[in-house]
């Protein structure tokens, strides 16, 4: 399989190496410095496992079309991504977000109606040029966007699996996009707002109450929307807090590296689509107002 990962800085680059490792065709568009770092040296993984492995690294997309676009920007430069990448997307190429937040498959569905979803709770973190970290082994669930069963998916899943991503497979993957997405508007604003780990929001019985009341909030957008839950929100909630309790969480690590952040595909999305069907989300406005003014450098 032909396998462009467009975005290829963390978690693009963690999936690209175990993919390329297992002898797929895997080629990673990403920055300048880290491309040019992966062709004079490899892509080398460390933390859950050790390898380093050769994919082809280009600025670019080349012109040829892939079977499978991995997509793995943040969700903030996902349009520009896609329209950059358009001339190379084919009409038998899928494409496959794996980005947290809404929004990015409807993206997607501009350039091809064929795309997947994905979420994963793997970690990653680009340490430096040419070297990633598998902070954390954990999931990742894929399938056709929105929902139903379409054969290329399970070759995906396959792929995957051998690869040692552990995968499975979803005929409703736009639930499981939204219950991501509820999770990361309850933790990173949080976490981002304050400074803290995962686990301290387990610990302070307020900001554990705030958490779901955040995520109650999500939820009455969701089911409005027709949208059905895999796994409940809360129950997601409780477990992603008690298996990440060390981690800073991604919102937070983009404002310490004074970077733009996701929470407008996060809680901004859940704002916007509450507000198409009357429903007012004052918790979700709140923190998302929060977080753009941490965004601001103008603003200590
Ligand atoms: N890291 C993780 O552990 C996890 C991340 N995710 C999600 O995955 C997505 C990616 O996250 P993460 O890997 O951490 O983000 P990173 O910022 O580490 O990686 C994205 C990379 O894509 C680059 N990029 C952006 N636009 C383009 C473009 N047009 N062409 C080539 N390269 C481009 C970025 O460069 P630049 O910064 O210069 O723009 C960056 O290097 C997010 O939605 C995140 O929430 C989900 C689960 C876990
Ligand atoms: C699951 C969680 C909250 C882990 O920190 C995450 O997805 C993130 O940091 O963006």
């Amino acid at each position: 399989m032909r396998i462009y990962v467009l975005g290829a800085g963390s978690i693009g680059s963690l999936f690209g190496a175990l993919l390329s490792e297992a002898g797929e065709d895997v080629t990673l568009i990403g920055r300048s410095e880290h491309m040019r770092e992966i062709n004079e040296r490899g892509l080398k993984i460390v933390g859950i496992k050790e390898f380093t492995t050769y994919p082809k690294a280009l600025t670019e997309m080349p012109p040829e079309p892939p079977d499978l676009l991995i997509l793995s920007t943040k969700s903030h430069s996902t349009p520009y991504a896609l329209e950059c990448a358009k001339k190379s997307i084919g009409p038998n190429t899928w494409i496959l977000s794996i980005q947290n937040g809404l929004g990015n498959e409807e993206e997607a569905l501009k350039y091809s109606e064929n795309v997947l979803g994905g979420i994963t709770t793997n970690g990653a973190v680009l340490e430096k040029w040419g070297v990633v970290r598998w902070v954390g082994e954990g999931i990742t669930i894929v399938g056709q966007y929105p929902k139903g069963r379409e054969i290329f998916a399970d070759e995906v899943v396959k792929i995957f699996n051998k690869a040692g991503l552990k995968t499975k497979l979803s005929e409703n993957i736009v639930g499981w996009k939204w219950v991501k997405a509820i999770v990361n508007s309850a933790i990173n604003p949080i976490g981002a707002i304050l400074g803290i780990k995962n686990g301290k929001i387990l610990e302070e019985e307020y900001l554990l109450e705030l958490a779901k009341r955040v995520v109650k909030e999500g939820c009455h957008v969701a089911t409005q929307l027709g949208i059905e839950f895999e796994k409940h929100p809360i129950e997601f909630l409780i477990e992603t807090l008690e298996n990440t309790q060390e981690n800073y969480n991604s919102m937070l690590q983009d404002i310490k590296r004074r970077k733009k952040t996701e929470v407008d595909f996060i809680n901004g999305k859940i704002v916007e689509y509450g507000r198409e069907i009357g429903i007012e989300t004052p918790l979700n406005f709140a923190l998302w107002s929060l977080v753009k003014a941490k965004e601001n450098p103008q603003i200590k």
